[in-house]
């Protein structure tokens, strides 16, 4: 179509008619007109074509796209003005050229010119997706193109051409793959285990990393979801798909630790941790990347820790912490169920002995033996734990029959009683057992554990081997205790405490040589409170160290000004066992008292019990026969109600022995504690020792003692104890008296 090459015709044309008309003066004047007409009509479809040519040009020039017409060689028919601007040309001068005529890089011309070719002779439109260089800027652009073929005027192969420029479009998604690139290049670089999972296509990619974790080989794998899956313990995967889903859905970045299996079969823990890196227009996760960190040796370290946190190293049984939180569930579940819980307290009464005496080595064997056995003695679902030394707890839950605990603290008693075989030893021990209900009894673990305590204190004080159930009035007597503990830490300090003294006399003179010093607590409130009563509390809590000290120190400081007067005066001090324990007697502080009171050690006599005798171990020993060596005299309390072991008098070097006054209070001429006073003081006196008899009330008992063979009594029938002031008047009395 090209309307200027007919428009000088069609003119000439009317031209030619209007000439005609007018030579032909009218004749044949319909023919002209006719021809007139059609000439009119020529002129008026040449008008009409015009204007839809140069219509149709302003549309294709003003399309964004790029609009080719190509011939059957490839070269251009008609491209619009995009095109020719791309190319820094107009679109007439493009007509019968080919790209290469544009700047267009010879290789990508001839790939066009391929291209186009191959489209049309294969006869359908296609849509292919190519780049190109901008004359103007030297640019590559990335085009989407559809490429329709069709056949031209001549019969020839013709192809149209609409390229969409997809440029901003293909770079930000070189972008997004270039900084995916670096991502995973930084996430190898970490030498974790590196996955790239393409949720459109399905394609999971796993670096060299994660294979190697994984125990794989690049040829082992799918390439798939398939690959992860595989290696995912049954248990754990709905978790983790969990995990997958919540990031998927845009609810932050994937994190779990979970277990894989290796390809060997083993099972490692993992770190997995991942995050969508690209979603499509709508927000769907196309694409997530991620890492795995093989965790198995911090979880194994981890899970160490756990269990020395929560059991005991010993038995293997729950400790403390791991108890208290099944005591916390167990009262949770019996709020749920109405049923009460019961806490039993196990304490092994003679189990110090078995340490002392077999060593700690045998020691723990019996632990461990006794946690199996008592294990033994309930259901699978109670807790047996150890909560320290020769302790133990039992939680039954769901006690819905009394009587079943009753039944269990039976069994348990029964089985700690059985002999434990350590070594080529048998030994027997028994347990005090203590047992308290929640919510009967209390309704918080502190208050229960109180309870439980106060409980087995109880099955203690009734004799051992037996078990007592909680009752309010061991709270009553615990609080007694508590306020007894609080008020004896201030006694020390607010000279409460002080020492009253008790005459021992000479039987055969009548004189007064010694002194038995004895603790007197003067409480605020309550008066004298009898150390009967405060001692075993400051035994209890350590105490006695303290008090025990200022004892010593007190009684020397009378001794040594009694010595002044009588320079044999002896004052003798109780020392409890407890302060032998553990190499704490503060012996040498002791001495350098009695030095820098200017006295030696005979001023003063230690008193000790049988108890203590026979549990010396070498530092108890040590103990006494440094006290030997600094002249420190040693006295034998209490005789005749313990074991009464003859062998130890020797060698720990005793000086006296100080009959009980058990034996004294029912004395009758020819008693049988008559005879054993006399059989005490023979054997005494063969040992060298010397002999006092303790509780003399009555003239009677006084001479039948001293007939006995005794050489000192001590008791109300010569005086109370009394302070020291009234002692020095007792002193100044008696010593004016005849014997
Ligand atoms: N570790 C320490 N123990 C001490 C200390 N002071 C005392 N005690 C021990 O407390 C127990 C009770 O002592 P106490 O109430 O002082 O009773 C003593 C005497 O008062 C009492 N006694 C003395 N003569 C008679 C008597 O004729 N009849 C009678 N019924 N009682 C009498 O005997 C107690 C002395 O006993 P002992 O010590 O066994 O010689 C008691 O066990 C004390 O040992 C201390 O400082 N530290």
């Amino acid at each position: 179509m090209n309307p200027s090459v007919t428009a000088p015709s069609l003119k000439a044309l009317r031209q030619c008619i209007d000439t005609a008309a007018a030579s032909s003066g009218g004749a044949d004047a319909s023919a002209l007109a006719m021809a007139h007409a059609i000439a009119e009509r020529l002129l008026q479809v040449e008008s009409d074509l015009h204007e839809q040519s140069s219509l149709l040009r302003t549309v294709l020039d003003e399309s964004p796209d790029f609009i080719i017409l190509k011939d059957h060689e490839g070269n251009f028919l008609l491209t619009n003005a995009p095109v020719a601007r791309f190319y820094n040309t107009t679109p007439e001068a493009m007509v019968g050229k080919h790209d290469g005529d544009f700047g267009c890089p010879p290789e990508m011309a001839e790939a066009f010119r391929q291209n186009v070719q191959d489209i049309m002779a294969r006869g359908e439109t296609e849509i292919v997706y190519e780049e190109s260089r901008d004359a103007r800027t030297g640019r590559t652009s990335y085009f989407k193109s559809i490429k329709k073929p069709f056949a031209g005027p001549d019969g020839r192969p013709r192809i149209l051409v609409i390229a969409h420029d997809i440029t901003d479009l293909r770079e930000a998604q070189l972008r997004v793959e270039e900084s995916e690139r670096r991502l995973r290049h930084a996430l190898e670089a970490t030498g974790d285990a590196v996955w790239d999972w393409h949720l459109g296509s399905g394609r999971l990619t796993l670096s060299q990393r994660w294979q190697e974790i994984l125990g794989y080989r690049a040829e082992d794998l799918s390439g798939t979801l398939t690959d992860f899956l595989q290696c995912l313990v049954e248990e754990e995967a709905d978790d983790i798909n969990r995990a997958l889903g919540e990031c998927l859905e845009g609810r932050g970045d994937y994190q779990h630790e979970h277990r894989m299996r290796r390809r060997d079969g083993s099972v490692i823990w993992v770190l997995d941790r991942g995050r969508v890196v690209e979603r499509d227009a709508d927000g769907r996760p196309v694409r997530m990347v991620g890492s795995v960190a093989d965790v198995t040796d911090k979880k194994s370290a981890q899970d160490l820790i756990w269990q020395q946190a929560n059991y005991d190293a010993l038995t293997g049984l729950p400790n403390r912490h791991m108890f208290l939180d099944r005591l916390q569930r167990e009262m949770q579940v019996s709020d749920r169920s109405g049923h009460p819980c019961a806490l039993l307290m196990l304490d092994l009464d003679q189990f110090k002995e078995v340490n002392d005496s077999l060593g700690h080595a045998w020691g723990d064997v019996l632990l461990q033996e006794a946690a199996q056995r008592l294990r033994l003695c309930v259901r699978e679902v109670d807790t047996v734990a150890r909560l320290g030394g020769d302790e133990f707890m039992v939680l039954l839950g769901d006690v819905a029959d009394p009587t079943s605990v009753t039944r269990v603290v039976h069994d348990i008693l029964k089985t700690v009683s059985q002999p434990f075989r350590l070594g080529s030893d048998l030994v027997y021990v028994t347990g005090s057992v203590g047992v308290t209900f929640y919510p009967n009894d209390a309704s918080s673990t502190e208050e229960l554990l109180r309870n439980v305590d106060q409980a087995m204190y109880a099955a203690k004080r009734e004799g051992r081997n037996c078990g007592q159930y909680f009752a309010p009035v061991m709270q009553v007597a615990a609080q007694e205790r508590m306020r007894l503990i609080t008020d004896l830490r201030a006694a020390l300090s607010h000279q409460q405490l002080q020492l009253h003294y008790q005459p021992i006399v000479d039987l055969a003179s009548g004189e007064v040589h010694k002194a038995e010093a004895l603790l007197r607590w003067k409480h605020p409130e309550r008066g004298f409170i009898s150390p009967a009563e405060f001692i075993p509390v400051a035994e209890s809590t350590g105490m006695i160290h303290e008090i025990g000290d200022w004892v010593f120190h007190e009684a020397a400081r009378q001794a040594a000004r009694w010595r002044r007067e009588r320079p044999d005066f002896q004052v003798s001090v109780n020392v409890s066992p407890l302060q032998f324990e553990n190499g704490r007697l503060a012996l040498s502080a002791w001495l350098h008292h009695l030095r820098s009171l200017d006295v030696d050690g005979s001023c003063v006599v230690v008193e000790i019990t049988e108890g203590l005798l026979m549990e010396a171990g070498p530092e108890v020993t040590r103990q006494l026969l440094r006290f030997r060596d600094a002249g420190v005299q040693v006295a034998l309390d209490d005789f005749g109600t313990g074991y009464s072991s003859l062998a130890y008098l020797n060698r720990l070097d005793i000086d006296y022995i100080k009959i009980d006054r058990s034996f004294v209070s029912n004395l009758k001429p020819a008693s049988p504690d008559l005879a054993l006073c006399e059989g005490i003081a023979m054997m005494a006196h063969k040992l060298g020792l010397k002999v006092v008899a303790e509780g003399v009330e009555t003239e009677e008992q006084r001479a039948l003692l001293q007939a006995a063979g005794c050489d000192y009594g001590q008791g109300y029938l010569f005086s109370r104890p009394v302070p020291a002031t009234q002692f020095d008047a007792l002193l100044a009395h008696r010593s004016h008296e005849p014997a």
